[in-house]
């Protein structure tokens, strides 16, 4: 299987080392491209042995699926390049957030078919949640492929491609909002006695060992909760302050912005 990506940047390489680390593909069946940047290129291949080029042509020919991974504004300069040099057997997979199946299909001007995923960065770690939405023409057996290659590095769910919307919001986004709590939760805990490198390493260690605990556990959040909360207790004491401010309508809001902001990338 040849797996081409346009884009070398920070969703692309999460997805692509993903792969390689999870031995799903070898580097040398991986080519990627970008706008400029060849030492960002030559660093995978020399770390990855993936293969690197700017030659749309060879990349294009006899490759299985090949990914959009470039920025909503930078699709036409892609456009340009892809379209001179498809052949029958590319499979568009983009990652573009809030860009249309029916839009690629004109930008590219391709009845070949294309899918739509929305993974996160996650995918570094093989833990991507990715939400994928195909073109009617997407064969069965490309979509078994296709589906295989994505579990590789997390869990994949097929949805309406109208539903990649609240997948991007809630998932494709949704590490960066967690990553913003667990910052905010660090300035806090600096407010307390413990020396700032101190509390650095203690929190980073108090999210890694939670997200364990969530991994391992078969108790529900709200038991695993319960279960640290004593009567009368520490706990108690500031999750009863907690629940003073409005947590879930700030999420509310957080969500609705970015649901809002992909439908307005796909008009
Ligand atoms: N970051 C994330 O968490 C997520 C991102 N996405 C989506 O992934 C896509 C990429 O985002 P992200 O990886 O963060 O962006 P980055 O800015 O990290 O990377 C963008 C990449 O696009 C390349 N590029 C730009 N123009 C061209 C061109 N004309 N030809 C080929 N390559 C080009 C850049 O190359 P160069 O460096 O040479 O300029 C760079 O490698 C976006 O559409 C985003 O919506 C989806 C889910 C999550
Ligand atoms: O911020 C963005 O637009 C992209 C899509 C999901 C995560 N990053």
């Amino acid at each position: 299987m040849k797996i081409v990506f346009f884009g070398s940047g920070n969703m692309a390489s999460a997805v692509f080392i993903g792969l390689v680390e999870s031995k799903t593909i070898k580097g040398e069946d991986i080519y990627i491209t970008n706008r400029s940047n060849r030492e960002e290129l030559q660093k995978y291949n020399e770390q990855y042995q993936i293969k690197y080029s700017y030659d749309d042509e060879a990349l294009l020919k006899d490759a299985d699926f090949v990914f959009l991974a470039v920025k909503p504004y930078d699709f036409d300069a892609v456009a340009e390049r892809i379209k001179p040099y498809q052949f029958k057997e590319n499979h568009f997979v983009s990652m573009m957030a809030g860009v249309p199946i029916n839009q690629i299909k004109n930008k590219l001007n391709t009845s070949n078919p294309v899918a739509r995923i929305m993974p996160n960065t996650n995918a570094h770690v093989q833990q991507s949640v990715t939400g994928i939405s195909f073109s009617e023409n997407f064969e069965q057996s490309s979509k078994e492929n296709l589906m295989q290659l994505l579990e590789a590095f997390g869990t994949a769910i097929e949805v309406q491609e109208e539903s990649l919307h609240d997948v991007t919001a809630i998932t494709g986004s949704g590490p960066a909002f967690l990553y913003y709590v667990y910052e905010e939760y660090i300035k806090a805990a600096k407010h307390l006695g413990l020396s700032p490198a101190d509390t650095d390493i203690a929190v980073r260690n108090l999210i890694i060992g939670t997200g364990r605990m969530l991994e391992n556990s078969e108790l529900s959040i709200d038991q695993l909760r319960e279960n640290i909360t004593s009567k009368g207790g520490t706990t108690k004491a500031g999750l009863d302050a907690l629940r003073k401010h409005p947590i879930e309508e700030m999420f509310i809001d957080c969500l609705k912005h970015a649901l809002k902001r992909s439908k307005e990338l796909s008009e």
